[in-house]
């Protein structure tokens, strides 16, 4: 199964973060295909990785063993459609779907056969091989599983979880959460420009002052996040200043709830799509 053809259609920030991660990580260029509508994002990841591009999905459908659907979920109907259509033979492919909100139930109706699926809810941050991957998977064999696994560890961290409806809360926990970092990170910089840094000070202080927390906490994993975060809280000081207000704003219950708004939209996009 490790020398099998995969074939990314609809290659767009997500697709192109998974192959970024295994092109890193010794994936074989000429084993991946990338397709997309769009020429500049093929030649795009054909400069940047050295993969095969198409156009054509249903050429990748026929070449490939391994199929990632990764069009955004309101296309997904319209994409599987066109492979029915196609008249390729699909019966025996592995398929894998990175669409938030929509389940193998659905998934296998859009292509009216009940294709191995693979669900994997991937973030961004596989690009640098530091990504976060979980992963759901139904008739599928334990050589497949190990295929997938092997893929999506190239890309940092993959995890199977046993339920189906656990691929929402890792939307929440992780594929969702790089924007809640960012959203974090854009205010400190807003706030480092108003008080006077200039736009490359202020991001490369916020920057610097992520990754280094970032790393701190995998660095030493014998100490608790709260433990870090105390670390820097002098009692009395500047610090505990700016914590107890984030506290007396409801942070705690604020992302909590931002990260239920997320599951929930997740369930909803499973009823509409
Ligand atoms: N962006 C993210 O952080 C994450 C995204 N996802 C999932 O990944 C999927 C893709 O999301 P993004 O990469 O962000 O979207 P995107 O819009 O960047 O990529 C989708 C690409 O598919 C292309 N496309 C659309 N229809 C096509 C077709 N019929 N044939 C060939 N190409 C086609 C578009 O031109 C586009 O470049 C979504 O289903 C999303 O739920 C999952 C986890 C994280
Ligand atoms: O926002 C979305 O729907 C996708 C899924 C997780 C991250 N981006």
């Amino acid at each position: 199964m490790s020398n099998k053809t995969i074939a990314f259609i609809g290659t767009g920030n997500m697709s192109y973060a998974i192959i970024g991660g295994m092109i890193k990580n010794g994936f074989a260029p000429q084993s991946i295909i990338a397709t997309n509508r769009n020429q500049d994002k093929l030649a795009k990841v054909a400069a940047d990785f050295q993969v095969q591009t198409t156009s054509d999905n249903n050429q990748a459908l026929r070449d490939a063993d391994v199929i990632v659907l990764s069009v955004k979920p309101q296309m997904m109907a319209e994409l599987c459609q066109s492979f029915i259509d196609s008249g390729v033979d699909f019966s025996d492919k592995l398929f894998i779907s990175v669409a938030a909100g929509i389940t193998v139930a659905r998934l296998r109706a859009m292509l009216a056969q009940k294709v191995k699926m693979v669900r994997c809810m991937p973030n961004t941050p596989c690009l640098l091989g530091r990504g976060v991957c979980g992963l759901y998977g139904e008739d599928i064999s334990c050589e497949e599983r190990e295929y997938v696994t092997k893929v999506f560890s190239a890309t940092g961290i993959a995890t199977w979880v046993e339920q189906e409806s656990q691929i929402n809360d890792v939307i929440a926990v992780t594929g969702s959460s790089p924007a809640y970092f960012f959203l974090f990170m854009e205010a400190i910089e807003e706030k480092a420009k108003a008080l006077g840094f200039s736009d490359e000070q202020a991001r490369q202080l916020v920057q610097q002052t992520a990754l280094g927390a970032a790393e701190m906490a995998v660095s030493q994993p014998d100490i608790s996040i709260a433990q870090l975060r105390a670390n820097v809280t002098s009692k009395g000081g500047t610090t505990h200043a700016a914590v107890e207000h984030l506290k007396s704003q409801h942070l705690h219950s604020t992302v909590a709830g931002a990260m239920d708004a997320c599951i929930a939209r997740a369930e909803e996009m499973e009823q509409e799509i």
